[in-house]
């Protein structure tokens, strides 16, 4: 476990530690095999990690910067383990975080029913102005889906949060997902009064691609 956040990863994880412009911290939750370091790597490096399947022992990160409209964020990105015995772990970092992307894997009900209790864990431990967006994840699974695209959407209105169904497979929306969200953190930051209030959920269904289109 490595819980040590000036953990080093090499030469290009020293610049992006040393960027000091803007920074936010998002933290991946879900259940255990839903695809929350799949995701994270996918982000990070474009690559998919397929073969076995290692789960993730408490948390880690990796660091990212991004170009929102013109201005380099730094995104610290939290990889937590979605196995229950590291609850206690992860339940100590959401309240540092600025926002939560909250998998569940659309070939797994379970997962997807577990949603309601991930939402009250946030609800009782992360910052009340936290960003959330619930992703359905795995859905280049299309022959293994039990969770319909309408369910996902139906729960994430429920709940007042974004949506959309990512595949760390083939990359679909997974850019889009942490960009919409660095959008929201940077013009949560920024807004002047008068400015248009921003919607990530518009934001989302604007630019979102429809299952099926695979772009990393
Ligand atoms: N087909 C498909 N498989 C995926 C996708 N994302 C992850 N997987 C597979 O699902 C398994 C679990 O992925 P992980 O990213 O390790 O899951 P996790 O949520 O980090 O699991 P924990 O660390 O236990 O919390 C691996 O075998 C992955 O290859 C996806 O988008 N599509």
């Amino acid at each position: 476990m490595n819980m040590n956040k000036s953990n080093i990863f090499g030469k290009e994880e020293n610049e992006i530690e040393n960027f000091n412009g803007p920074c936010y911290e998002v933290m991946l939750i879900g259940d255990s095999g839903v695809g929350k370091t799949c995701l994270l790597v996918r982000f990070k490096d474009g690559a998919f990690l397929s073969g076995s399947f290692i789960s993730t022992v408490g948390i880690d990160f990796r660091n990212k910067v991004v170009d929102v409209e013109g201005t380099k964020v730094k995104l610290q990105i939290w990889d937590t383990a979605g196995q229950e015995r590291f609850r206690s772990i992860t339940r100590a970092y959401y309240r540092d975080a600025n926002a939560l992307l909250l998998l569940y894997d659309v070939s797994n009900k379970a997962s997807f029913d577990n949603i309601r209790a991930w939402l009250g864990e946030i609800n009782e431990y992360a910052q009340e102005d936290v960003v959330i967006m619930l992703l359905g994840n795995k859905a280049d699974m299309t022959s293994e889906r039990v969770i319909r695209t309408e369910d996902g959407e139906r729960l994430a209105n429920e709940y007042n949060v974004a949506f959309m169904e990512t595949s760390a497979k083939t990359g679909m929306n997974v850019d889009l997902a942490f960009m919409a969200v660095a959008k929201d953190l940077k013009m949560k930051k920024t807004r002047k009064p008068t400015d248009p209030k921003f919607s990530v959920t518009d934001y989302v269904n604007q630019e979102k691609q429809s299952v099926g289109c695979c772009s990393s």
